[in-house]
């Protein structure tokens, strides 16, 4: 596989369920996100938004991940079903995936450097080094991480230093697609809307799709949401026009959150 031609992210009619289970925890989701389109997910706990996201990043039922039961998942332009175990490595390189609690299996002993230089290495254990770096210093930037911190040791490092971390590693290989959840979750409510912008400005170039918690984190990322309940899409379009037309008792609630109280 050589570059890949398509930039998007194509979600139709998707239905998912967890490995060894035929329960459907996602049904019928559809959406597209794009360079300068990027999606956000919003829903409670337990809504599906991790199942979605994992089948996205191309993690299989092998891995723990969820299994396509109906509808397609595209990812630059190549289909995740069907896709064999050489194919999804080579696409695998175009797809930055931040996973929810990734920093928390993050090796303590590691330096932050050389964990979020692993995925080039891990690709190619003979790549410059010094090329490796800048690609490293660009993804600290990229979350607002300063470069001071390269050497420390990731048990040296506060919960949110870590999140931001592993959200570095997720961009070290400039990815196409970038895929990530609950990105600001630990972080200090200072740092947080700097990292949102950096999502913001990662979006204006490659398809992002991100989890996040509230409204005001889809905004700030911007493009479209999707919210779920309970494994269905309850709500889909720019965040704002569904919380003052909400069509569901759960986008609702989160219009009641940012009214102010009266
Ligand atoms: N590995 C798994 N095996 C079986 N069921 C699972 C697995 N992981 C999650 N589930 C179930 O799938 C449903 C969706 O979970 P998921 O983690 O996708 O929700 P979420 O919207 O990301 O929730 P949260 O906001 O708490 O992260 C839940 O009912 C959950 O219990």
């Amino acid at each position: 596989m050589t570059e890949p031609t398509h930039a998007a992210i194509r979600v139709h009619d998707a239905s998912l369920a967890h490995a060894g289970s035929t329960a459907l925890v996602v049904r019928g989701v559809s959406f597209v996100a794009e360079p300068g389109a990027p999606v956000t997910v919003l829903g409670p706990t337990g809504a599906g938004k991790s199942t979605l996201l994992d089948a996205i990043a191309l993690q299989t039922p092998k891995e723990q991940g969820p299994e396509l039961h109906g509808g397609s998942i595209a990812v630059l332009g190549h289909d995740v079903r069907g896709l064999g175990g050489r194919a999804r490595t080579r696409l695998l390189a175009f797809v930055g995936h931040a996973e929810q609690r990734g920093s928390e299996r993050l090796e303590g002993t590691m330096t932050v450097g050389d964990v979020v230089a692993s995925p080039i290495f891990d690709r190619d254990p003979r790549f410059d080094r010094k090329e490796a770096g800048v690609a490293v210093a660009g993804a600290l930037d990229a979350v607002r991480l300063p470069l001071g911190m390269l050497d420390r040791h990731v048990f040296e490092l506060s919960r949110g230093q870590r999140q931001r971390v592993s959200l570095a590693r997720a961009l070290v290989l400039d990815p196409k697609a970038l895929i990530v959840d609950d990105p600001i979750s630990g972080l200090d409510p200072v740092v947080a809307p700097d990292v949102l912008d950096g999502l913001r400005t990662l979006a204006e170039t490659r398809a992002v799709v991100a989890a996040v918690r509230t409204p005001r984190q889809a905004r700030a990322i911007g493009g479209t949401s999707v919210v779920l309940h309970r494994g269905r899409v309850v709500g889909a379009g720019p965040i704002d026009a569904l919380l003052a037309d909400p069509r569901h008792p759960y986008v609702e609630s989160l219009a009641r959150t940012e009214r102010p109280a009266a």
